[in-house]
């Protein structure tokens, strides 16, 4: 997928900082300009050059160009951020220095030096970040420091989510055949964590075959680069999928996986180059197509890392799924992953106290004390249980 995803991945844009968050660097942020760009005080107090007494012969605030301190015995009042004066041999701070009148009468300067080097943080032409990089606050400001006005960035894919399911409510109680939309919702926030632009939420889509044809027509026709669909992707009387599909000309790049839950997942390619990912209807299965299969291709469209799964040790023993490969919902206690109740295909009650699936192998049982892979959910730090 991953591979799919790079190889229809759009060009560099640059971006305004200000716009840029979320977005990934296409290319690495190399700083324009030494960091800092000019010697700077990170103190208020003198600039002083030779022994003391010094002269007092000026000031220098944030902002102003400093002329050199022309001759030993004379000192210039600094401001903090204030640019050192050529010819200063050290900075003392106001506190620790005694003034009379026009003169610094003594003063001792720190053994840190209560100055940045030009260059200190980095040198002009350094690379700070690799391409690939999310953008974040923390790279906004960055960028901006070091010269920066825009950034070459990929954009975040359009994305469109169509949900199927005639059986599907969008409001109030559950009951009598119809159960809740649980995934129009909810996935539009996943894809979102995963770096994308959602532009359009449609469902319950009715399941005929001529309303998935105009659906996924539709989310195209508006931009989407990947369509996210849920439910229909079995071959029931009503499941649509494969058919709509066929009809639009699309190609399949996956279609199934050996794993449980979620085999059925899908995703294809539209003569025109959209992805649509076909994600099964049940809801906790719909979150594992999610992680193996929707993230790596935006992985690969927004030029970011391929997303490689972490390593845990398992706090209890997880059952294997035969010949299938068992993503396991599990939660981090202690640094070890335990599986969590509630867990079948239809429920989400697990999946919602979950840090991500353990990888229980083919023909395998996870035990505990074993080291298993674990394929986290995008969450944010800070949302993980
Ligand atoms: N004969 C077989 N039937 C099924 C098999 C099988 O191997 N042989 N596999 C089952 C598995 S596993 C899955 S997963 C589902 C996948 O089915 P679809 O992708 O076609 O999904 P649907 O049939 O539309 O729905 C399945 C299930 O999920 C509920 N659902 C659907 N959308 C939502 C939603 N947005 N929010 C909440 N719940 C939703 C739906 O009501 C069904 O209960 O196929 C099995 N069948
Ligand atoms: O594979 Mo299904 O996706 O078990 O629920």
């Amino acid at each position: 997928m991953f591979e799919a995803g790079s190889a229809a991945a759009p060009g560099p844009t640059p971006v305004p900082l200000v716009e840029s968050d979320g977005l990934t660097l296409a290319e690495p942020l190399v700083t324009l300009t030494d960091l800092p760009a000019f010697p700077t005080s990170s103190v208020d107090g003198w600039a002083v050059r030779g022994d003391a007494p010094w002269r007092i012969v000026g000031r220098v605030l944030a902002g102003d160009h400093a002329t050199p301190l022309g001759s030993p015995g004379t000192c210039v009042e600094i401001a903090t951020g204030g640019m050192v004066p050529p010819g200063t041999d050290a900075v003392i701070r106001i506190e620790e220095s005694k003034v009379d009148g026009d003169t610094v009468l003594e003063g001792t300067a720190r053994k840190t030096p209560d100055w940045r080097r030009q260059g200190e943080e980095a040198a002009r032409g350094e690379e700070l970040l690799p391409a690939g990089t999310p953008v974040t606050p923390g790279v906004i400001g960055l960028a901006a420091s070091c010269g920066y006005d825009t950034l070459s960035c990929r954009p975040a894919p359009k994305a469109a989510l169509l949900v199927f399911g005639d059986e599907l409510l969008t409001a109030g109680l559950p009951g009598d055949g119809r159960v809740r939309d649980a995934l129009g919702p909810s996935l539009p926030s996943w894809l979102r964590r995963a770096g994308t632009e959602v532009i359009r939420v449609r469902g319950p889509v009715a399941d005929t075959l001529d309303d998935h044809i105009a659906a996924l027509q539709s989310a195209v026709d508006a931009g989407a680069q990947v369509v996210c669909t849920t439910g229909g992707t079995m071959h029931g009387p009503v499941d649509h999928l494969h058919p709509a599909l066929a009809a639009l000309g699309a190609k399949y790049v996956v279609n199934t996986v050996a794993v449980r839950p979620g085999f059925p997942m899908l995703v294809a390619q539209l003569p025109g180059g959209q992805f649509v990912a076909g994600l099964p209807g049940n809801p906790q299965s719909t979150f594992v197509a999610l992680v193996s299969l929707v993230l790596p291709l935006l992985a690969g469209l927004t030029g970011r890392p391929l997303p490689s799964p972490g390593t845990v040790t398992l706090g209890a023993d997880v059952p294997g799924r035969g010949d299938f490969t068992h993503l396991a919902l599990v939660r981090l206690v202690d640094g070890q992953a335990h599986p969590v109740a509630h867990v079948g295909s239809s429920m989400l009650r697990g999946l919602a106290s979950s840090f991500g699936f353990a990888v229980i192998q083919p023909g395998t049982q996870g035990r505990a004390g074993e080291q298993a892979l674990v394929v986290p959910l995008p969450i944010l730090d800070g949302e993980r249980p």
